[in-house]
């Protein structure tokens, strides 16, 4: 093989449809489409071990969970794992009523035949039949004219009448995919079509499922869309059909193409779960599910629990979910930057402030808990992040709320702990990073408070009295009034040479029923310096005179 000096020379351009009056850019998704997996099938067939039984039933068990009505469950005549396999689902009794198994065959009659015998005592199934139409595989793979291309089609549908009329305790279903659709020309794509409707007389009750794929994804999408609502105009007996589509993603628009392809008059979308498939992948059903949700649209497919999912995707395929990929990748709802996660954080607040239910977070496009993510997925914390992050780690960890100038002064904290750590901090550095830094609970510290006790006087005037552990000895304090923060501050001044002058103080509760706890907050100059403290305690009286003993150490 020759170097070329520009191979783009190689290649040509995809060209346009001639469909001037064009209608699905005006076009809306309005309603979920019929969901076909073909996980079992088109994902499984390119994967490097195919499935045994025991992972294709636990992909089957997982898609009926999810919500999938038509499932392709294999090509019976690829070798007895497959048959034997659909064949025992049929009789296990595991398909649920709701649910239509589907099956893939070449259209040879041999192959034919072995599939409608892997089927034998569906209560329901849908054969489908393929071979391809375009000029390449005409010329290259076939090497035959388009009348006996067409033949193959015609053929192969008669014998599925054939077999399907053998066996009427089953409601059979036909499917027909003019394979390589996208690079075919769209008039003889139709002419196959029609032939193998006439020999299957579909009727709007009983329709034909014509499945038009981008076998080999080669056009932008809209080309596609043209495509396909060329292909609905110009059907005979449209009605009696149901449109499918089957996208790839060789462009890394397979998602995208199924969506025009849908908005151009489809009717169903077949594709796999996180886009597995040959080569790119298949139209990812997760995507394009969740892209409906995100529109206001019902998918009619559960995703609850992604996680979950992801799981029996990867153990079935042998092969990850890219931390990236939309929705359900480990990262997608991940802010580690500073700004983004400030704009989470304000979002988040604001979205439960606000009184409708519509979800406005910035940087987010999906609610993570809807598909079962948690706070740890949304906000992570490195040497990249800003007190938005933190903060939001903290409050979701431990229910701290942070006054924002105390989050300027922990944020020092932070960065310093992932620049010496050089690593992702997860929850709990960040809570012993706090802890540290306001000697919240240290036991070795300077002022320790070992007793606390509230009583009113006579008058109802408000007394207390305490126990400090100082530097190992053990002094008392008291007070009275309502003032307790500055009459504790003013012992300490007096009694332990301390400075300490009160700028801010702020408290809110933590928790609630048994667990209630309370959260004191602390501003204080000493000296030229601006110390925080933070005591946490069963009450707030406690909590607050833990804040000044901690505000105290730092100051000591
Ligand atoms: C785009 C898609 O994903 S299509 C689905 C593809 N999936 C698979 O192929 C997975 C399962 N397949 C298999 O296990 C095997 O291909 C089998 C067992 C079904 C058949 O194997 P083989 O008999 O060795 O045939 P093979 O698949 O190599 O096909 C080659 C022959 O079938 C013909 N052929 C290919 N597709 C079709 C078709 N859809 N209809 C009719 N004939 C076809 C080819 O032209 C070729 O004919 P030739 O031998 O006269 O040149
Ligand atoms: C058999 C058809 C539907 C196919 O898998 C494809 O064209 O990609």
């Amino acid at each position: 093989m020759t170097m070329l000096e520009n191979p783009s020379i190689k290649y040509k351009s995809f060209g346009q449809i001639n469909l001037p009056d064009r209608q699905w850019p005006t076009r809306m998704i309005e309603n979920a489409p019929r969901w076909l997996s073909t996980d079992l099938r088109d994902g499984n067939q390119s994967i490097i071990d195919p499935m045994d039984a025991v992972k294709k039933r636990r992909f089957f068990d997982q898609l009926i969970e999810i919500g999938v009505k038509e499932i392709e469950v294999g090509f019976p005549s690829a070798g007895a794992t497959e048959f034997d396999f659909i064949s025992g689902l049929v009789k296990s009794g595991a398909i649920p009523d709701d649910v239509t198994v589907q099956v893939l065959t070449q259209s040879r009659e041999d192959l034919i035949r072995t599939s409608f015998e892997s089927l034998e005592g569906a209560r329901s199934a849908i054969v489908h039949l393929y071979n391809a139409v375009s000029p390449a595989w005409r010329d290259i793979v076939f090497r035959m004219s388009k009348d006996e291309v067409r033949e193959i089609a015609v053929a192969g549908a008669k014998i599925m009448r054939e077999e399907a009329a053998k066996r009427p305790e089953t409601d059979w279903h036909f499917q027909y995919s003019p394979e390589t659709f996208s690079t075919a020309e769209l008039d003889f794509s139709i002419e196959v079509c029609a032939a193998v409707m006439e020999v299957l007389a579909p009727t709007p009750d009983r329709p034909i499922i014509l499945n038009l794929p981008a076998t080999v994804e080669a056009a932008t999408p809209n080309i596609y869309a043209d495509q396909i609502e060329y292909f609905c105009r110009h059907l005979p007996n449209r009605e009696s059909a149901v449109i499918s589509l089957h996208t790839h993603n060789d462009r890394g628009t397979g998602v995208a193409a199924a969506e025009l392809g849908l908005m151009a008059g489809a009717d169903r979308v077949e594709g796999c779960l996180f886009g597995n498939g040959e080569r790119t992948g298949n139209c990812c059903l997760v995507t394009m599910a969740l892209n409906l949700y995100t529109q206001g649209i019902n998918p009619n497919l559960d995703f609850s629990d992604i996680d979950r999912v992801i799981e029996t995707v990867e153990y079935c395929n042998d092969l990850p979910v890219h931390q990236r990929h939309p929705y359900g990748g480990e990262l997608v709802y991940t802010a580690f930057s500073g700004s983004h996660q400030d704009a989470i954080k304000k979002g988040f607040e604001a979205n439960s402030a606000q009184n409708d239910q519509q979800w406005r977070v910035p940087y987010l496009p999906i609610d993570p808990a809807d598909l079962g993510r948690d706070y740890e997925a949304v906000i992570r914390v490195n040497s990249q992040s800003g007190k938005g992050g933190f903060a939001w780690v903290l409050e979701q960890d431990q229910g701290l709320k942070l006054p924002k100038k105390m989050q300027a002064d922990f944020s020092k904290h932070v960065q310093h702990m992932a620049d010496r750590l050089g690593r992702e901090l997860n929850a709990s550095d960040i809570w012993e990073a706090f802890q540290e830094a306001y000697h919240v609970q240290t036991p070795d510290k300077h002022f320790q408070l070992v007793t606390y006790e509230e009583s009113r006087a006579a008058d109802g005037t408000r007394l207390f009295a305490g126990t400090i552990a100082v530097a190992g000895s053990e002094q008392s304090v008291s007070g009275r009034g309502n003032g307790l923060i500055s009459s504790v501050v003013s012992t300490l001044e007096e009694n332990f040479n301390l400075d300490l002058k009160v700028l801010d103080y702020t408290e809110h509760a933590l928790g609630s029923g048994r667990d209630a706890r309370a959260a004191a907050y602390l501003m204080c100059q000493s000296g030229d310096r601006i110390i925080w403290g933070c005591g946490i305690d069963e009450d707030i009286a406690t909590a607050s005179v833990r804040a000044v003993l901690s505000a105290a150490n730092s100051a000591a």
